[in-house]
């Protein structure tokens, strides 16, 4: 008997494009998390899978994108001596390869709460495009005790990414932020995975566009007064 759950079992047969290479696709990252909090995955999804994804965040046109902006709900700001990328939503009604996306996502959020024991409720997720000269100013995506959001994630989507392209993702310890522990080029099918909280990171100066998806694994923090809504 296979130990898998029924759930990954169902996205691999059913989803029109598998999402994932293999039956034990979180082990590595599970592991990762538990031990240094963080994981950089490469061909975390099956190459197709992946393909897709490209295919639909070259499709969407900057109308329908956003600039990005800094803080959430009333504190959102656009700040653009801190971050550059524009982005996309995608929405939980959202069809095709972005639904089959949020499944595999689902997948990961469930194993992740067996495994783990985080409590990850929801997953809110953006394309995102940093264009020749974006960058991310090092940050921190939840505040200790104060946001919603536990486990950061971002997948990446670019075709031959070289060295000299820039837009790393640099990641620094936990304990001392002025450390650089981690530079990682934002090559296709690569995932990378750290606990919002306890990471600061940066996004290097891009020199061609780079196309990635960025999400967070968050807990519900909807209380009888408040709802916490996405985004
Ligand atoms: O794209 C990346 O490598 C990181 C993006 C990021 O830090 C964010 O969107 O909060
Ligand atoms: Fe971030």
């Amino acid at each position: 008997m296979s130990a898998e759950s029924p759930s990954t079992r169902d996205s691999y047969i059913e989803n029109s494009v598998p999402a994932f290479r293999h039956r034990e696709p979180f082990s590595q990252l599970l592991e990762d998390l538990q031990v240094k909090g963080w994981s950089v995955q490469d061909n975390f999804f099956s190459e197709d899978f992946t393909t897709e994804l490209m295919i639909e965040a070259a499709r969407i046109q900057t109308d329908y994108m956003l600039q990005a902006g800094v803080g959430r709900k009333q504190d959102h700001r656009v700040l653009l001596d801190v971050r550059r990328d524009h982005i996309q939503w995608i929405d939980p009604d959202d069809a095709a390869i972005r639904k089959d996306f949020l499944n595999a996502m689902e997948d990961l959020r469930v194993a992740l709460n067996r495994r783990l024991f985080l409590g990850l409720f929801d997953y809110e997720s953006h394309f995102a495009r940093y264009d020749e000269g974006a960058f991310y100013d090092k940050h921190i995506d939840a505040f200790k005790g104060q946001g919603s959001r536990i486990l950061s994630t971002i997948l990446y989507l670019n075709e031959d990414w070289q060295d000299g392209d820039g837009g790393e993702l640099v990641i620094y310890d936990e304990l001392n932020p002025d450390i650089e522990i981690g530079r990682f080029l934002p090559k296709k099918g690569r995932l990378a995975v750290f606990l919002s909280e306890c990471f600061y990171h940066e996004v290097k100066v891009a020199h061609r566009t780079r196309h990635s998806i960025a999400g967070w694994f968050r807990m519900n923090s909807t209380t009888g007064k408040s709802l916490d809504p996405d985004q």
